[in-house]
């Protein structure tokens, strides 16, 4: 990335792609009308969908997923992945985290091999449990510095309503992280940088498992001494993980782990929170599924974080539990009476 006019290509135009390339041209508007002279950039979001992206582009709405809701009118949508990427400097990445190794194999021959990555996805492979930063790193056989990772507090529909957020933008390489941290800085979203990928992806992935936790509590009708337990010792059980796979502790009381983590598992926006909220609620895990139209990571990624905890040697009681609920009929009840009966320990132990 130098300092000639910039490119990107925001890949993933569901609720979080859409909001995060309009953040990217809101920010652009804003950085032209701080200094006419500052390099163009130009911002391009693929989706799948033709009536989608022709809706973007001729209304500036996305009206599946934000109906109503005025994006920038600078902000072009395309189909034409391969096109999208073949152009960007700054590709960033925004679909579900298990299909992401087969999509950018698909898009890898047409990316340039100076562009950056950005992953805006917050889950860990099934299987090979990878953090997504590695599956890019692994698929576009590229070094970890050119790969980032955008992370924090931050539910689409209230940036979308350009409501003030906060994010960290982690790359190990520094100069990259501040390089992006400008670019995506608007008016109403700051960026924090930070070189600890693991940390912020870690963070990322955990605080949808809790939040699933916390759902199931908040469908119980259980209240706030219950969800703040939850909270904190999911706060608790993801430092030790993340510790343990090499983190700044540090980063787990930042925006990408606690903050993110009061986020998502307080609002009612968040869909991993959801989807634990119908399940203690009474509905099956099939009825939940069914009704679930979008992404909620936590469902599959609480398999792979437990499988992570499990070869470093850490204790997780709340994965394990979310992980029984969602994948081996473990019902609210029963786990509420597992998790409550466990021996005695002190509040800090482990890594
Ligand atoms: N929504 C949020 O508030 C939010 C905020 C921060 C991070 N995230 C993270 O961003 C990532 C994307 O989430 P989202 O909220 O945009 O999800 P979403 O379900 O709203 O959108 C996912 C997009 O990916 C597309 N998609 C689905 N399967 C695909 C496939 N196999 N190949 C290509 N494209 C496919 C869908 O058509 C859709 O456009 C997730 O990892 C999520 O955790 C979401
Ligand atoms: O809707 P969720 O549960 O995927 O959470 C959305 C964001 O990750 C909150 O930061």
């Amino acid at each position: 990335m130098g300092t000639d006019n910039v490119r990107i290509a925001v890949l993933g135009a569901g609720s979080w792609g859409t909001v995060f390339a309009n953040v990217i041209a809101d920010a652009a508007d804003l950085a032209r009308d701080e200094d006419p002279a500052a390099p163009a950039v130009d911002v391009v979001l693929w989706g799948r969908r033709a009536s989608v992206v022709d809706t973007i582009n001729d209304e500036h709405e996305n009206p599946d997923y934000f109906p109503g809701m005025k994006l920038n009118p600078h902000l072009r949508a395309t189909t034409d992945a391969d096109k999208a990427v073949a152009e960007a400097d700054v590709v960033v990445l925004a679909v579900p985290s298990q299909s992401l190794r087969d999509n950018l194999a698909a898009w890898k021959p047409h990316l340039r091999e100076d562009a950056v990555v950005v992953s805006l996805m917050k889950g860990v492979e099934l299987g090979t449990r990878m953090r997504v930063s590695e599956i890019i790193s692994e698929v576009l056989e590229c070094s970890s510095e050119r790969v980032a990772v955008v992370s924090g507090p931050n539910l689409a529909r209230e940036i979308a309503e350009r409501q003030p957020a906060t994010a960290v933008v982690a790359c190990p390489h520094e100069e990259t992280a501040v390089r992006l941290q400008k670019l995506f800085k608007s008016a109403y979203f700051r960026p924090y940088t930070s070189t600890d990928l693991v940390g912020v992806e870690i963070g990322g992935a955990m605080k949808n498992v809790i939040a699933l936790a916390v759902g199931v509590a908040e469908g119980m009708s259980f209240k706030d001494n219950t969800k703040a337990s939850l909270i904190t010792r999911g706060l608790a059980e993801t430092t030790r993980l993340a510790v343990a796979l090499g983190a700044d502790e540090h980063t787990l009381s930042g925006l990408a782990g606690m903050g993110d983590l009061v986020a998502t598992c307080s609002s009612p926006l968040s869909r991993n929170r959801t989807f634990g909220e119908k399940l203690g609620a009474g509905l099956t895990l099939d009825e939940v599924v069914a009704q679930t139209k979008q992404t909620a990571e936590g469902v599959k990624s609480s398999e792979s974080v437990l499988g992570l905890g499990w070869a470093h040697g850490v204790d997780m009681p709340i994965t394990e539990s979310v992980v029984r609920m969602m994948h081996h009929d473990l019902s609210p009840a029963e786990a509420l009476v597992g998790f409550m009966s466990r021996s005695t320990k002190p509040e800090r132990y482990g890594v």
